[in-house]
């Protein structure tokens, strides 16, 4: 299947619980020049903790970089100790956000019935959220894999808008580990994916280990339209490498 050009790139960095605000800076220093070399048509987006992100949108108005949240709640303001609206992260910049990523989903309780509601308040305020899918090394070894992935979509795409989003495949056992999902089961799962979709033209990433190593090989499979990047977005020129990839 030939990539359809409405089928936007995005590479996205999230930095998770990585950076102060002076590291912040420092990452800039040595990515922001590399830019120059990234081909028209690709969306670029750092996803940083949230006190990062009034810094990098002053530093990076007028740049190629878009700015991402890591998570948003479905309340506009209310007593959520810990939380984040939609208008406070619009105020800061922010036009992208992750929702359901399985660090959530694992540590702080996150169900598709809540990322489905915060899904929907991203959209709400004008955001574009990537919706995060996968599964467990234990659910993939049950074969399971296709029937879970299906279900988190059926549940957290109910009622959401296709011709704003993005989705993100990653294979948890992929996450941080070093050991990547190959390139040709990654963009099968992901064929998967958008035959659920109503929309085929949404933009969809594999995440997992992704590295300067492996990225062109990832990008050359074409139903993949991005990847979400953890480790290897944290340094400047192993982002700036993913980045500019080379098209195979
Ligand atoms: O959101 C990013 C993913 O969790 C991937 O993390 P990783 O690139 O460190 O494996």
């Amino acid at each position: 299947m030939t990539k359809l050009p409405v089928r936007k790139i995005v590479i996205a960095g999230n930095w998770k619980m990585y950076k102060t605000q002076a590291e912040t800076q420092e990452f800039l220093r040595g990515f922001l020049p590399h830019l120059e070399e990234t081909p028209q048509g690709r969306e670029v987006i750092l996803c940083p903790p949230f006190t990062d992100l009034s810094v990098l949108s002053k530093t990076l108005h007028g740049s190629l970089i878009q700015l991402g949240a890591q998570n948003i709640h479905w309340e506009e303001y209310g007593a959520y100790t810990g939380e984040i609206s939609g208008p406070m992260l619009t105020e800061s910049g922010v036009r992208f956000v992750i929702v359901g990523h399985s660090e959530r989903r694992q540590y702080f309780g996150e169900t598709d019935a809540t990322v489905n509601l915060r899904l929907r308040t991203a959209q709400r305020f004008g955001l574009t959220p990537i919706l995060c899918v996968g599964e467990t090394k234990q659910q993939r070894d049950a074969g399971e894999t296709e029937s879970l992935i299906s279900l988190q979509l059926d549940k957290g795409l109910l009622d959401i808008d296709q011709s704003n989003l993005v989705i993100a495949y990653e294979p948890i056992w992929a996450i941080g580990t070093g050991e990547t999902c190959e390139a040709v089961e990654a963009n099968r799962i992901i064929g998967l994916i958008r035959s659920q979709l109503s929309n085929a033209n949404v933009s969809i990433q594999y995440g997992g280990s992704v590295k300067p190593n492996n990225i062109d090989e990832i990008m050359a499979q074409p139903e993949i339209d991005g990847v979400l990047v953890g480790g290897a977005s944290l340094e400047a020129e192993s982002f700036a490498r993913i980045v500019n990839f080379q098209s195979l």
